[in-house]
């Protein structure tokens, strides 16, 4: 879905911290970046393929075997949420869900995040263009970081979304959030999609309320 995550921190300030997960060389990582090549390989490829069937079949076998070594959901809901650390499971930033692009989030000495990535055809809405509500989940996150990023973290309650050009597939797209205020538990976080050329495609204004839903233990 997108180019391989760098974890280099090439192109961000100096002094630029990763505050979400960075890839491993683990089976788990691997296995879940060939299925989203699985993801994407399936919308490019030819339809009339006469061996999507064959395809259909292989693909069922692979997660009858995954389904049958899942232990209980809830526990590896415990296992997801262990530590207090950065999660690899959400749909934005996780290494280990093949939803998610994987973005990764770097902390900026200014005390904003930036994320760098290019969104490719699964997450398309117009033609060419990233889908709106794939763009509110990626801005969602990055202003969630922020705040986890600026000492204080809350639910979103409110996430205004301005969009003012389509953004574009297949170009490099700086995702940007910085929280703004804190006023008693309300918190106040903006952000924006901008082309390589600082082009604002997209941008949002979000109220979070200092409230954590407990983790699974
Ligand atoms: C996914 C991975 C997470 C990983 C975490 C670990 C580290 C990983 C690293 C990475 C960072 C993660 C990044 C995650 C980012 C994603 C965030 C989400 O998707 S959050 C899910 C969506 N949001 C909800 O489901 C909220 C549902 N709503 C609620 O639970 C409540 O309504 C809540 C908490 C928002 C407020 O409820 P109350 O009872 O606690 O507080 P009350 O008294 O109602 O409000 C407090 C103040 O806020 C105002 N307020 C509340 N909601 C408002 C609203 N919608 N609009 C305007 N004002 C509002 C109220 O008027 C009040 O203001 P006055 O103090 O009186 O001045």
């Amino acid at each position: 879905m997108t180019t391989p995550a760098d974890t280099s921190g090439a192109g961000m300030p100096a002094g630029s911290v990763p505050l979400t997960s960075v890839p491993q060389d683990a089976p788990v990582d691997r296995a879940t970046a060939a299925a989203r090549r699985v993801v994407e390989a399936l919308l490019l490829t030819d339809r009339a393929n006469a061996n999507l069937e064959r395809v259909a079949e292989e693909l069922n076998g692979i997660a009858e075997h995954l389904e049958q070594h899942a232990p209980a959901v809830r526990d590896r809901m415990v296992d997801m949420w262990g530590g207090e650390g950065v999660t690899r499971h959400d749909p934005v930033t996780g290494l280990e869900n093949a939803i998610a692009l994987p973005l990764i989030v770097y902390g900026l000495p200014d005390g904003s995040v930036r994320g760098e990535t290019t969104v490719t055809i699964p997450y398309q809405g117009p033609p060419g263009c990233v889908h709106g509500g794939v763009s509110a989940l990626l801005l969602d996150h990055t202003l969630g970081v922020a705040n986890m990023w600026a000492g204080r973290d809350g639910m979103t309650a409110q996430l205004n979304v301005r969009y003012h050009r389509p953004t574009p597939l297949f170009e490099p797209l700086q995702i940007n959030g910085r929280q703004e205020s804190v006023d008693g538990r309300k918190i106040r976080t903006t952000g924006d999609i901008r082309t390589a050329e600082g082009e604002v495609c997209v941008s949002v204004e979000g109220l979070f309320v200092d409230k954590k839903v407990p983790r699974p233990r």
